[in-house]
């Protein structure tokens, strides 16, 4: 018997503002671990993670997360569930910790959404580094990879069903980079990276290679290939899960909160 996937993104297109398309007929399946998703300089990567996230639209395709789509799931609730984190932190006004109480007051008058949804991000970024008092510094006294730890930390607190990572690691030495590794490679992640390296070290459910244009001629799901030059799919671009089971991080309710201030780490609050 076949079980659907965890999250699943079929024919996913996004045109340019001339009418061309950016990319077309991209599909993910992920049931369980780390889907990476590679490929040029602006062939669309982080657009296309915002497209899976609802941040923006798609021209063509549907994505869903347990066989529902985001209006079945309304999209806070898609947003929190599926959950994004951008490869820039924005600078928001006060400290990280100020940020937390506010997306837990907007979650606060939310239907089943009780104070033990969230796990404490501050514990979770210890083990990355990131002494307790930074919490209390404001964001733009923070260094690029303190923001970064630090943001990741507050998406997973959310426990989120999948994380759409956005080179989550590019501000991090290769200490805090493995660190930070160890924890997001026990859930559930598609995750770009422009490091092969990476690919190959963390890439457990399948390699999205994206390319312009169409996407659709890449034939089968891509398996993990490793050569003495490091990784690559198999020249053929879908990335499919292999996992198996479901992820350790799902949670009774997700929907931390109420508007896009909190499905988007970077988003500022309102
Ligand atoms: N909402 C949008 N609609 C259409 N095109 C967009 C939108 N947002 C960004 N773009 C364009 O999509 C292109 C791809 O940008 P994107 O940031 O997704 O690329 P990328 O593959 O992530 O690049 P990099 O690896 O350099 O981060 C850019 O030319 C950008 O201007």
């Amino acid at each position: 018997m076949t079980t659907s996937p965890l999250f699943r993104a079929k024919g996913i297109g996004k045109k340019n503002e001339d009418g061309t398309w950016l990319f077309r007929n991209v599909d993910l399946e992920l049931q369980q671990g780390v889907l990476t998703v590679s490929g040029p300089s602006g062939v669309g990567k982080s657009t296309l993670l915002k497209c899976i996230n609802q941040t923006i639209s798609m021209d063509e395709g549907q994505v869903w997360l347990d066989e529902k789509t985001p209006d079945q799931w309304g999209i806070p609730a898609w947003r929190s569930k599926v959950m994004y984190v951008p490869q820039r932190t924005a600078i928001m006004e006060g400290t990280p910790l100020d940020f937390v109480e506010e997306v837990k007051r907007f979650g606060a008058h939310r239907k089943n959404l009780k104070e033990n949804v969230f796990d404490d991000p501050v514990q979770i970024a210890l083990d990355w580094g990131i002494r307790p008092d930074l919490w209390h510094s404001k964001w733009n006294t923070l260094s690029g990879g303190e923001m970064q730890r630090i943001s990741i930390a507050i998406a997973c607190s959310f426990r989120p069903e999948v994380l759409l990572l956005d080179e989550p690691t590019s501000a991090l030495d290769e200490s805090s980079c493995d660190q930070v590794e160890q924890t997001l490679g026990q859930l559930n992640c598609v995750w770009v990276t422009h490091n092969p390296q990476q690919a190959k070290r963390i890439s457990t459910a399948g390699q999205l290679d994206m390319h312009a244009g169409d996407n659709s001629q890449q034939g089968s799901p891509s398996e993990v290939v490793v050569d003495e030059d490091g990784v690559h799919g198999n020249g053929k671009g879908h990335g499919h899960g292999h996992g198996h089971g479901r992820s350790n991080t799902k949670s009774s309710d997700t929907s931390a909160s109420t508007s896009s201030s909190s499905q988007t780490v970077n988003a500022k609050p309102k």
